[in-house]
């Protein structure tokens, strides 16, 4: 199977990567040649590359620059989505779009499903929410995915920046009133890998097309992340720092975000047969991955910056 990932250095897109071998061929693109902000109609470059599935892994995902850059947001993550959709339908072949928890305006005392109403209460997830509207419009052949709080060993994520951050500080106060699951890239991609067999394997079956859930499984909250974070870093000799919980409040940011935005992930378990482990043990997955990398060494073989002195004198 051949997979066409947009997106030259995103998450998503490095963990599929990863994958490759000889069941699955993963082909990015990426700027200049596609760029979802330009509007180019990349159908010419998918006719080329003949993917089996397109994986529409590019977005614009920084939340809180979103809601003064709202032009390019809307245009990478609504209008580019809708082009690439459009794209995918006249090569005939399925897309599988990635979308968000933050479609949601995290009111809900239970984990959202499909059917739940969306509310988006920033522009990032206004403008995700209508990237979802514009594929669904461009082709039924789709898989909308809404995954959420997702990293990987490398790429802009929250346990890259707590460690960056243990690197010079004692204490970091974090979020504690904000709930939901954190979810490794790696898992989402082994995720996406046997959706996408799915789709090839069963052209024309609507049960496998249309909106779905995928996260890990469990919930915790931004402080609640962290503390792990921490712990398995610990453990490892490598960066950690106490985590000070403090309410969504006391950290004010330009973008809100949802209280609580857990997915409910039992449609695409009934559908695609695809479950997620508990959040914690994907997490010990990439925290390993991290360890066994040279940023994560070299900063406890140089001592540098202390994380090792700082848990020396811990345990003292
Ligand atoms: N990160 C998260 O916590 C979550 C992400 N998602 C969704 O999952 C998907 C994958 O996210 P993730 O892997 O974390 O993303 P990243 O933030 O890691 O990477 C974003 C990717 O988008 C690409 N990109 C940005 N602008 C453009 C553009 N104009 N044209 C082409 N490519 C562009 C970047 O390209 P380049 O490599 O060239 O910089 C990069 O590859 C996204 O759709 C995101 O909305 C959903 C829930 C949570
Ligand atoms: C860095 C930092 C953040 N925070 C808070 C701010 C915020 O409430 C929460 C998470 O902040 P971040 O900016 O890392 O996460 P954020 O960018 O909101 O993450 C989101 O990204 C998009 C792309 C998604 O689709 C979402 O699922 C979600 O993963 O942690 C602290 O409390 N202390 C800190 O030191
Ligand atoms: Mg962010």
């Amino acid at each position: 199977m051949r997979i066409v990932v947009t997106g030259r250095s995103g998450q998503v897109t490095r963990a599929l990567q990863d994958r490759a071998g000889e069941q699955l061929e993963v082909v990015a693109v990426g700027r200049p040649e596609f760029d979802l902000g330009a509007q180019l109609d990349p159908t010419a470059l998918f006719e080329r590359l003949r993917p089996d599935v397109i994986v529409n892994a590019a977005a614009y995902t920084a939340v809180d620059k979103a809601e003064d850059d709202r032009d390019a947001a809307l245009a990478i993550n609504s209008f580019g989505a809708g082009l690439a959709a459009r794209a995918a339908a006249r090569i005939g072949a399925p897309i599988i779009q990635l979308s968000t928890d933050y479609v949601f305006d995290g009111a809900a005392s239970r984990p959202y499903t499909e059917d739940d109403p969306t509310a988006p209460i920033n522009f990032y997830g206004r403008s995700k929410l209508a990237g979802e509207a514009a594929v669904r419009v461009a082709t039924s052949n789709h898989v909308i995915l809404r995954t959420s709080w997702v990293y990987a060993p490398e790429g802009h994520n929250f346990l890259r920046t707590m460690l960056r951050l243990a690197g010079d500080r004692d204490e970091i106060r974090v979020v504690a009133d904000q709930h939901g699951t954190p979810t490794s890239a790696l898992d989402l991609a082994a995720a996406i890998e046997r959706v996408a067999g799915n789709l090839v394997a069963h052209p024309d079956e609507p049960s496998l097309r249309g909106l779905f859930h995928l996260t890990n499984s469990g919930a915790t909250t931004w402080a609640g992340f962290a503390a792990e974070i921490f712990a398995m870093s610990a453990a490892r000799g490598g960066p950690c720092a106490r985590v000070i919980p403090i309410a969504a409040s006391d950290y004010p940011t330009p973008a809100r975000r949802p209280m609580r935005s857990q997915l409910d992930n039992a449609k695409i378990a009934q559908s695609h047969g695809v479950r997620l482990s508990d959040w914690r043990e994907a997490l010990q997955t990439v925290m390993e991955r991290l360890a066994s990398n040279s940023e994560f060494n070299l900063c406890i073989r140089a001592g540098l910056p202390q994380p090792f002195e700082k848990l020396e004198a811990r345990k003292r």
